[in-house]
């Protein structure tokens, strides 16, 4: 396996001018094995969609390169993307999976065999070798293999076209922990063999946290941390975050970049707790040590603080005069730090520089140089960490906010301390209205996420600019690796049949139209016993034309459901398989239609046989197969309908629901519960869109022409039987000019009309969800 570099400049994400991803830099090496962390909502599925080349809205700024290159037309095909969801038919095997999958997506001149033995390798990688021949089950059937397979054969089918880079979405959600510590040691083997791996991760245990190389910590969108996961611990421990004995360092690490999480403040106060005493060891004595002008903003922090911090002095006189005289020191040392810093100051930061040229050239060396930061924090680390702390504050604005928290906490209330312990700083204030007002004000302040926000932009910046950042996000990375020649798969044709093999494969596994053929036989037998030997006496002019009405109806309807029920399900597999480039949507639905046709046309005849005999119908042979005929033709309406609806919808329900809706006017305008003539003239054009209207007019031509009929003694009326003659009964009801040749074809033609908005539907429906 030949894996691809990953790298990222800048990439930014929003939609609606809501930013997703902010300046996201990575640089991946290839054959890495990555995982994406963050809190629920810190846009961790959005990254991998946006490195995958999945966001088809919102605005999507900076760049990818992939093997140093940005993405060619069909560079896709350098990479896979494992859904999160294990879309796959269930009635198929693992083997027949990944053996379509194969088909669709590996080069056309694949002979089969290349193809079977590529499929047993990715079996056996993925150790599925025991469940290889298993229905894979589930999704309203029952059963087949387990959660951790049905993962791993997931993972197989975006194997088999060999890519170089793999994205997965969540790969243990749902898993128990054991069988997510195997999904991932199967990831991590493949990443061993050198692809690429980036997948995003909800709360991993240790062991498998632990597997990871790199990781990439995300919190509103921001990268808090990019690095090797190992090394996550000790860069947090340079600010005081340490992650406690026994908790598991991925939860410790959402728990400390949840912007909304109401236990920020603890982690506020650990990091409260070594600024102060950080400051405090560099009061002590790094300040006429350091040669960093910048040291002396903290000073200068303070010297504010103190200033400002007029109720302190009230309380406390004799406190004032002395931070008076301190203040009055400070000032006197800034000033003299200042000036002899000035020209340090300069030298140091071109010291810097040089070390960051050296950092960005030589990896080997940045590492040391990283090192050394770290021994700085161990040899002097408290000065180092203040210092990063306070280079951080003179540089960027926000930190100085930060800063000023507990400062100005002094007037506006922000009392870190009393939102940490959960004691009141005027404990000793014995106006109890005061306390409980003081009480009230401090869990509306913990409960607020501002405080949380600038740690969490603190967080950030402060990695934007530490030698993680330099070394891991924003070095030029790895060089060695070679780009795959984009895939040439099958012809369509190829697809095609491949299509049609697998569509008949599993309807007839799923049953799904046999259970069509066999209710139409039900049916059929069951309307033949009511109807029975239907009379020729006046009733059975209005029984005739109700069962003419009915095999029209019934037909439509129990189409039109054996395909609402199956084809949207289908659809989240043409989704899921358009997004890899595996078939064209005319394939996928030619194949569809060619795979429902034979179930479409033997159910209506089936029913036609049974229905025409047992009811005692006209015994004409031309009549017989005239009925046949617009049975057949209705059943195909309907299944073509259930595909137009099926198609334009998003989801199976959604098809369901819609489905008595456009039933209900058939059903009303067809001639049978309603005369047609009495219908306001506003609406009556309603009748020429309802295809059964045609098709009860063919068959009532088709039935009562040259039928005779009689009366019995209760049906005379004045010593006259109304209807006797066929044609009589087709003046009556105003059949009399239909012509049964121009009926079907009109009927006909509503197969074909729904058929093609059907195909613009799911043309549509891909391109909505997919982009293309
Ligand atoms: N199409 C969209 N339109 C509007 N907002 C979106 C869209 N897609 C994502 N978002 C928003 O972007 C943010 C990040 O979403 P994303 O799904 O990437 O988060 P996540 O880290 O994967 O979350 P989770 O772990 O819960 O799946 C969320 O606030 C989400 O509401």
């Amino acid at each position: 396996m030949k894996g691809l570099p990953v790298k990222t400049t800048n990439l930014t994400f929003s939609i609606n001018e809501n930013t997703i991803l902010e300046n996201i830099n990575l640089n991946i090496n290839s054959g890495e094995f990555v995982c994406i962390l963050g809190p629920s909502g810190a846009g961790k599925t959005t990254l991998l969609n946006a490195l995958s080349n999945r966001v088809h809205y919102g605005d999507l700024e900076g760049n990818i390169y992939y093997g140093g290159q940005k993405l060619s037309k069909n560079g896709e095909s350098a990479f896979a993307f494992v859904t999160q969801e294990d879309i796959m038919l269930p009635s198929l095997t693992p083997r027949e999976t990944l053996d379509y999958a194969g088909r669709f997506l590996m080069s056309g001149e694949t002979t089969k065999k290349e193809r079977d033995d590529r499929v047993a390798e990715i079996l056996r990688m993925l150790r599925l070798n025991k469940c290889a021949d298993t229905l894979i089950g589930g999704f309203g059937k029952k059963r087949g293999i387990s959660g951790g397979e049905r993962k791993r054969v997931n993972i197989g089918m975006s194997l088999v076209k060999d890519p170089q880079i793999l994205f997965v979405d969540e790969p243990t959600s749902g898993l128990d922990s054991g069988t997510a510590v195997t999904v991932i040691s199967v990831l991590k083997s493949l990443s061993q063999q050198g692809l690429t791996i980036l997948c995003t991760i909800h709360q991993p245990r240790k062991q498998i946290f632990d597997m990871f190389d790199r990781l990439i910590l995300l919190s509103s969108g921001k990268l808090v941390y990019y690095g090797p996961t190992q090394r996550s611990e000790e860069y947090f421990q340079q600010y005081g975050l340490q992650c406690p004995k026994g908790e598991n360092i991925a939860d410790w690490l959402i728990d400390l970049i949840e912007v909304k999480n109401v236990k920020q403040h603890k982690f506020l106060k650990e990091f409260q707790k070594h600024k102060k005493k950080k400051k405090k060891k560099t009061r002590k004595g790094s300040m006429l040590k350091t040669k960093d002008q910048n040291q002396i903003i903290p000073n200068k922090g303070r010297r504010k603080k103190k200033g400002r911090n007029t109720r302190k002095k009230k309380r406390n006189h004799h406190k004032r005069k002395k931070n008076s005289k301190e203040k009055k020191s400070k000032t006197q040392t800034k000033t003299k730090i200042t000036k002899k810093s000035k020209s340090k100051g300069a030298h140091h930061k071109k010291k810097n520089n040089k070390n960051n040229k050296h950092n960005s050239t030589n990896s080997e060396a940045s590492e040391a140089s990283e090192s050394s930061e770290s021994s700085e924090s161990s040899e002097s680390s408290e000065t180092s960490t203040t210092t990063e702390m306070s280079e951080s504050i003179s540089d960027n604005d926000k930190e100085v906010v930060l800063f000023k928290l507990t400062e100005t906490s002094e007037e506006s209330d922000f009392d870190f301390e009393s939102i940490t312990t959960g004691r009141s700083r005027n404990s000793n204030t014995k106006n109890k209205k005061q306390k409980k007002k003081k009480r009230k004000k401090q869990r509306k302040i913990q409960t607020d996420s501002v405080g949380t926000h600038k740690f969490l932009d603190f967080l950030v910046s402060q990695y934007q600019k530490s030698s993680f950042c330099q070394k891991y996000a924003k070095s030029d990375g790895d060089k060695t690796y070679e780009i795959s020649k984009p895939v040439k798969t099958a012809k369509e044709f190829s697809k095609l049949k491949a299509l049609i093999s697998r569509g008949f494969k599993t309807t007839i596994r799923e049953k799904s139209k046999i259970i069509r053929v066999v209710q139409s036989v039900i049916v059929a037998l069951f309307v033949g016993f009511v109807f029975f030997d239907v009379s020729s006496t006046q009733d059975g002019i209005r029984d005739r034309m109700g069962l003419l009405f009915f095999a029209l109806i019934s037909n439509t309807m129990l189409s039109l459901i054996s395909v609402l029920f199956v084809l949207p399900k289908e659809k989240i597999i043409f989704l899921k398989e358009s997004q890899d480039r595996a078939y064209s949507t005319k394939s996928f639905y030619l194949s569809k239609v060619i795979v429902d046709t034979p179930f479409e046309v033997l159910s209506p005849i089936l029913f036609t046989l049974v229905l025409y005999w047992t009811a005692g119908l006209k015994s004409n042979v031309d009549t017989f197969f005239i009925f046949m005929l617009c049975v057949i033709i209705v059943g195909n309406i309907g299944s073509s309908l259930g595909f137009f609806l099926s198609a334009g919808s998003r989801t199976p329900e959604t098809a369901l629901s819609i489905a008595p809706a456009t039933l209900i006017p058939i059903l009303m305008f067809a001639g049978f519960v309603v005369d047609l003539e009495s219908i306001p003239s506003a609406l009556s054009w309603i009748q020429y869109l309802d295809p059964v209207s045609f098709g009860l007019g063919a068959l009532v031509k088709n039935e009562f022409t040259d039928l005779e009929f009689s009366c019995l003694d209760k049906e005379i009326i004045q010593g006259i039987c109304p209807l006797t003659k066929g044609e009589d009964i087709l003046k009556y009801y105003n059949y009399e000019d239909v012509s049964i040749f121009w009926n079907i074809i009109y009927m006909a033609l509503f197969i074909p009309i729904l058929r093609f908005l059907g195909y613009l539907a799911l043309k549509i429906s891909r391109k909505k969800e997919i982009g293309r």
